[in-house]
């Protein structure tokens, strides 16, 4: 059955969707972006500090459901400049650390209020 997630550890949904739902098994996380849980949107920092703040909302959604980033199996990232891809990956490095989960990451043409940066995942319970 699905449930839907709420914290306030991590920003509300900018639009209509949920935060993150799951089935009890597997979850998957809305695209998080660099806004923070008070509600500032970082879209003018550098992409090292955007990616950090998506990846802080990814994991406090996964704490919500008592996960971690090491029962992450796959890692969509969508950046609005290819080009950032090396400072995105050193940031993104730092949270998974030893046998990371499966990831893409692609360059699109914009992003939602004009960020850099936005990241989903799909976890499931251990
Ligand atoms: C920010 C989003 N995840 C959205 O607009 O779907």
């Amino acid at each position: 059955m699905k449930r839907v997630i709420n914290t306030t550890d991590a920003p509300h949904a900018v639009g209509a969707y949920s935060q993150a739902t799951t089935n009890g098994e597997l979850l998957f996380t809305a695209g998080q972006i660099p806004l923070t849980p008070d509600g500032e949107l970082l879209d003018d920092e550098p992409i090292a500090v955007q990616t950090r703040q998506a990846l802080d909302n990814v994991v406090a959604i996964l704490e919500a459901e008592n996960l971690s980033p090491d029962d992450v199996l796959k890692v969509t990232v969508y950046l609005d400049d290819i080009d950032e891809f090396d400072e995105m990956n050193e940031t993104y490095s730092n949270y998974f650390r030893t046998d990371p989960p499966a990831r893409s990451a692609v360059e699109v043409g914009a992003l939602p209020k004009g960020v850099g940066i936005e990241i989903e995942a799909v976890a499931a319970q251990p």
